[in-house]
């Protein structure tokens, strides 16, 4: 069993650079076609593994050459895949992704072995949860294992965090069983109805979150950083800069970073700084799970930046 349990999805992404994004019947030469690992929750279990959280990871991947390869990955950052199932005559989870040479992105995901992660596929994992210090979820995976899973942490006294992406309303029942969230301002707003512009606005947002029952809300503000509230009280927590080059698994890198942190103690404010700094060298590289990095990397960081 592992102090930090996290549940969620694994995606294989295929990157395809291109001059520009296709009309409908058009076709276009791209380049630098990757197959990158991606998903959130993929993303957020290595990156708490690269800085040596104690991690088991819940998730599906298909039984495809990707699903194969990338259980042995996980393996190979240290995450325990005892709860990495593989499931017959499904692809795994994947991410159709365009980059175009003025830097936007086009995305289309297709969560094919993820959507097999329900309530009734974690059943036998629950043990898991129950003996975990922490859980981190997402939404990428479907709602009823989310909640069962958020369920039964809140009642052996597991923490709870949610990254609350992608955007979508959520059910009180599970709101009230999360201590810390950690949505961005799109996200805030979907949850709250609350446009996050400022420290007005983000205080509006987390005092209606804390309103459902969570004792930290902590809105992720890109490059500016996060806004952090408890128990009404809330302040802008700024992050590093840094030349970003790709912000992919940004708030991935932040999520996986930050649970370490605690896990380690640290106090709220140093958990952030530490998670600031993990993201910052993410958005320095390309992709998911390859700009995530190392405890060393991370340590090096926060040397050179204090
Ligand atoms: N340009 C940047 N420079 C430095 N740090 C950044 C930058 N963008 C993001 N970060 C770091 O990543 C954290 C999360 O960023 P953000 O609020 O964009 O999350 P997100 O929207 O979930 O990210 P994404 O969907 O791109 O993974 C920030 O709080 C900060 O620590």
């Amino acid at each position: 069993m592992n102090k930090l349990v996290v549940l969620g999805s694994v995606n294989a992404d295929h990157v395809l650079q291109v001059p520009s994004f296709p009309r409908p019947g058009e076709t276009l030469h791209g380049r630098n076609y990757q197959v990158i690992p991606g998903g959130k929750g993929a993303n957020q279990a290595v990156a708490a593994a690269r800085l040596k959280a104690d991690i088991g990871f819940i998730a599906c991947v298909g039984d495809d050459p990707f699903g194969v390869n990338i259980r042995e990955s996980f393996k190979c950052d240290g995450i325990n895949i005892g709860g990495v199932k593989m499931q017959a005559d499904c692809p795994t989870g994947i991410a159709m992704i365009q980059v175009s040479d003025s830097g936007e992105n086009s995305i289309c995901i297709s969560a094919e072995a993820n959507a097999k992660l329900t309530a009734e596929a974690i059943e036998p994992e629950l043990e898991r949860i129950r003996q975990a210090e922490y859980l981190l979820m997402q939404l990428e995976t479907p709602l009823d294992g989310i909640e069962l899973a958020a369920q039964i942490a809140k009642r052996h006294d597991t923490k709870v965090i949610l990254n609350p992406a992608p955007a979508r309303e959520l059910p009180e029942s599970l709101l009230a069983c999360i201590d810390i969230i950690t949505p961005n301002e799109t996200e805030a707003e979907v949850l709250t109805g609350v446009k996050v512009e400022d420290d007005v606005s983000a205080k509006a947002a987390a005092d209606l979150l804390h309103g459902k029952g969570i004792e930290t809300v902590m809105i992720t503000l890109g490059a500016k950083g996060v806004y952090v509230s408890q128990n009404g009280e809330g302040q802008i927590v700024p992050g590093f800069r840094v030349e970003a080059t790709d912000t992919t698994a940004a708030g991935d890198t932040f999520n996986g970073a930050f649970v370490t942190g605690l896990m380690e103690s640290m106090p709220l404010k140093s958990a952030i700084k530490f998670a600031h700094a993990a993201a910052a060298i993410s958005v320095t590289r390309f992709g998911a799970q390859t700009s995530i990095p190392t405890r060393d990397e991370v340590n090096v960081f926060l040397k050179e930046h204090a």
